[in-house]
């Protein structure tokens, strides 16, 4: 290769890496494998090469030209967003309701740690006492983001704009352990540090990981210390078959559950009217489900006939993290399936002090295939 040709190669390879770095895809995958060194060679020559504009935003962006959808601000000074059963709008925050909210945030602000990820149940640490909260949703659907504003923090889950950003079960400690139940802790067991813990699970659907669905349904149907999912539909609430796939393991796992919209703020002026049709589309199918079960998964006792809606993007959140965008709300329904009762002073419910059934070491669960 002659000098002059070796320095026009190395010249178009910086410029491109330069492209990569400033649209924000590694050098390894999109940026090279999308454009072909022939579409390079074969368009420019040596003086335009010269002339070649340094991108400053991704080269694709012309190339989807999505129009962002609209996002309306008022959503985000909402503490609850609750549609309650027979109600097309969203239930007031009432007086009566103030104590309680109220009490949640005050839990959800005590403390907060990331403990451990797991990419399997076995590698979960044993946990008897504490409640576990899981998140689960489709990929994107804004798990991450959702724990992040229940936290009231912008950085404890890693959040990404790109779907299966999270790919292993992220868990967090939250609130002070003071009403657990110490009487259950084994010889060696180290003290509780929290009250409750969240988890952060990877997205099913698009870019998700082949072996997800196994490692949740046994998660879901072995771990002592669940209370309860968080179930988050995309803010137009309509279902997907993996959202019913996932919805079924719940209701066969017997595990309370609870519906969240996420993302309210981008459905425009009109989002109350369109989540109340996303409630109404989801709570007969939620009912069919439950027809068919005979574990006691059923409306009140197996899912929560409240579902509610939240902006956890909450960028214009008036009062910073997690006061608005219906969080609140949600906290004080997590507390509630997690066992806690909520008045003006929080107590804990019986059935969170002593767990019915046998106890099982990990180790020892033989798991059905
Ligand atoms: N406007 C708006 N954007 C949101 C909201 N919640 C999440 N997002 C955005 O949605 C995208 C995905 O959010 P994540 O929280 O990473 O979603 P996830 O469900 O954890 O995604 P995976 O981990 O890939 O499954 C990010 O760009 C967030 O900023 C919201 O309430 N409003
Ligand atoms: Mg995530």
């Amino acid at each position: 290769m002659s000098g002059a040709l070796k320095y026009q190669r190395g010249l178009r390879l910086s410029r491109l890496c330069t492209n990569a770095r400033t649209c924000g895809y590694s050098t390894r995958n999109s940026c090279w494998s999308q454009l072909s060194p022939a579409s390079l060679h074969n368009s420019v020559g040596p003086k335009q090469l010269r002339r070649l504009p340094v991108l400053r935003t991704s080269p694709y962006s012309t190339l989807s030209p999505k129009p962002k959808p609209l996002e309306d601000k008022s959503v985000h000074r909402l503490s609850s967003i609750c549609f309650k059963p027979n109600s097309k709008t969203p239930a007031p925050v009432t007086k009566e309701d103030r104590p309680s909210l109220n009490a949640a945030d005050k839990f959800f602000h005590q403390r907060y740690a990331f403990l451990y990820s797991a990419s399997e149940l076995k590698n979960h640490p044993i946990n008897l006492i504490i409640p576990e909260i899981v998140i689960l949703g489709r990929s994107n659907v804004g798990k991450s983001t959702f724990i992040n504003a229940l936290l009231g923090r912008s950085d404890a889950a890693k959040v990404s704009k790109k779907a299966g950003h999270t790919s292993t079960m992220n868990v967090f400690g939250i609130g002070s352990p003071e009403f657990i139940n110490k009487d259950l802790l084994e010889k060696g067991m180290r003290p509780p540090r929290h009250g409750l813990r969240l988890l952060d699970t990877p997205g099913y659907g698009f870019r998700s990981h082949t072996d997800w669905g196994e490692t949740i349904i046994k998660y879901l149907n072995k771990r002592k210390s669940l209370r309860g999912a968080v179930l988050l539909y995309n803010r137009a609430g309509q279902a997907h078959d993996t959202d019913r796939n996932v919805l079924k393991a719940l209701a066969e796992a017997n595990c309370k559950t609870l519906i969240v919209l996420t993302k309210a703020d981008t459905l425009g002026p009109s989002w109350a009217e369109k989540l109340s049709q996303s409630v109404e589309s989801i709570r007969p199918e939620l009912r069919k489900l439950s027809a068919t079960q005979e574990n006691g998964w059923k409306e009140g006792t197996g899912w929560v006939p409240d579902v509610y809606a939240v902006s956890a993007g909450m960028r214009s959140s008036p009062k910073g993290l997690g006061t608005g965008g219906g969080i609140p709300g949600v906290r004080r329904a997590i507390m509630d399936m997690a066992g806690y009762n909520l008045q003006e002073k929080i107590e804990v419910k019986p059935e969170t002090i002593a767990y019915d059934g046998d106890v099982v070491s990990f180790d020892n669960i033989k798991w059905k295939s």
